[in-house]
């Protein structure tokens, strides 16, 4: 059989009409859009063209900004040092309020202010593995500048209540910002129903090119620009635009949005087929109410089967899955979600992560079934501990 990919939170293939959407800008208008000739004037219908899809999937207004950048640790970064220098430096509001749900960018950024005598509080997840508005409420302060929260969490896949902690802040009059990478072509995202104010993204998690992501800022969010130099993105991200990533990854959140109903559907039936087989094994935990997930993630512990064991396993057998964020796929931290909803310590270290994709088949879901069960069997017979 071909290999078969369940790693979609990690990246994902490039749909093929996104690529072919890509395909003429990078030997036939190939120009600067910033240049005055025509080679750069052709392009820009088609950048003007992958705006209006990215402004229309996440229901943004027209007097909202979306910055085109690199990825999504650039538009977290963008956040959180651009809070720095705009509010926390000059003002009295000197702290910030995230979670320890957050991926790395996020995190390290908020480390990186730390030393920088920025006060930050990382709140734990409940039993559930939810961070929850009145957690949020109670921490917010008025020398509280910014608070960020994930919409989806990337190991889990839990759904974060994004719209009620963006209405807590809206109400104490401090800025929300959302990380929304998991969350793209997964659920619904509407910026006019839910008020963050700032909201990042990144192509290749939603079948788009590697390299390319976006900031969205509410208007009247101010941001000074992480990357200084020339006045691309009206000087709010400098550096020559990347054509083909930008027109790709517009077209990819158009059908990702058009696929939210197949996702929900066919994919979440996949995934809840497999997590039922997974279910029959004996000591096993699956993170987090199904319905409170994104449609293609399980995140399952199987007691006495380390979680490299088994991706080295089904990798044998030609299935890619992951212990979790492959930005910290090395680190053998037990995983603070697991520790979060009280997995004991050897648990927190057996985490597997599948996440599907609208490119999934029935086919590739039952062989890795059969694998899964008989991977199980064996390691568990080399465990000492079970
Ligand atoms: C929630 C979340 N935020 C930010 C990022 C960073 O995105 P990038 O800058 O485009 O790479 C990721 C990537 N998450 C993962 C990358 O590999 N496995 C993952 O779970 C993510 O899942």
């Amino acid at each position: 059989m071909e290999r078969i990919y369940l790693d979609n939170n990690a990246t994902t293939i490039v749909d093929p009409t996104v690529r072919e959407a890509m395909d003429p800008f990078y030997c036939h208008m190939y120009g600067n859009p910033n240049s005055l000739h025509s080679f750069g004037i052709e392009v820009r219908p088609y950048l003007h063209q992958a705006m209006e899809q990215m402004y229309a999937a996440i229901n943004a207004g027209d007097e909202d900004d979306i910055i085109i950048n690199s990825c999504a640790t650039e538009g977290n970064n963008t956040v959180i040092m651009g809070m720095y220098f705009s509010l926390l430096k000059e003002t009295r509001k000197k702290r910030i309020v995230t979670t320890q749900l957050e991926h790395p960018c996020i995190r390290e950024a908020c480390r990186f202010l730390e030393t920088q005598g920025v006060k930050v509080t990382y709140l734990a997840p409940d039993r559930q593995g939810l961070i929850t508005p009145e957690m949020v409420k109670e921490v917010i302060s008025d020398k509280t500048a910014l608070v960020s929260v994930m919409w989806a969490n990337n190991e889990t896949g839990l759904i974060l209540p994004i719209k009620e902690i963006a209405e807590v802040c809206k109400e104490k009059g401090v800025y929300f910002h959302t990380d929304a990478v998991q969350a793209i072509g997964k659920v619904k995202v509407d910026m006019q129903d839910v008020p963050a104010d700032f909201l990042t993204f990144s192509a290749h998690k939603f079948h788009g090119p590697k390299g390319a992501g976006g900031l969205y800022v509410r208007k009247g969010g101010m941001l000074p620009p992480l990357l200084h130099g020339g006045e691309q993105m009206g000087g709010h991200r400098a550096g020559t635009v990347d054509v083909p990533g930008m027109v790709g990854m517009g077209k990819a959140m158009e059908i990702a949005v058009e696929s939210l109903e197949y996702e929900n559907t066919h994919v979440r039936r996949l995934r809840d087929k497999f997590e039922d087989a997974l279910m029959q094994i004996d000591d096993v935990l699956v993170v987090g109410d199904r319905d409170l997930r994104t449609p293609n993630t399980v995140y399952v512990s199987i007691r006495g089967v380390e979680g490299e064991a088994m991706i080295w396993d089904l990798n044998q057998n030609g299935i890619a899955a992951s212990t979790g964020s492959a930005c910290a796929s090395e680190s053998l931290e037990a995983s603070p979600i697991l520790t979060a909803i009280g997995a004991d310590k050897e648990l927190a270290h057996t985490g597997v992560r599948f996440s599907l994709s609208r490119f999934t088949t029935e086919k590739e879901i039952d062989f890795t079934i059969e694998v899964v069960k008989k991977a199980v069997v064996r390691l568990r017979q080399l465990s000492t501990s079970y």
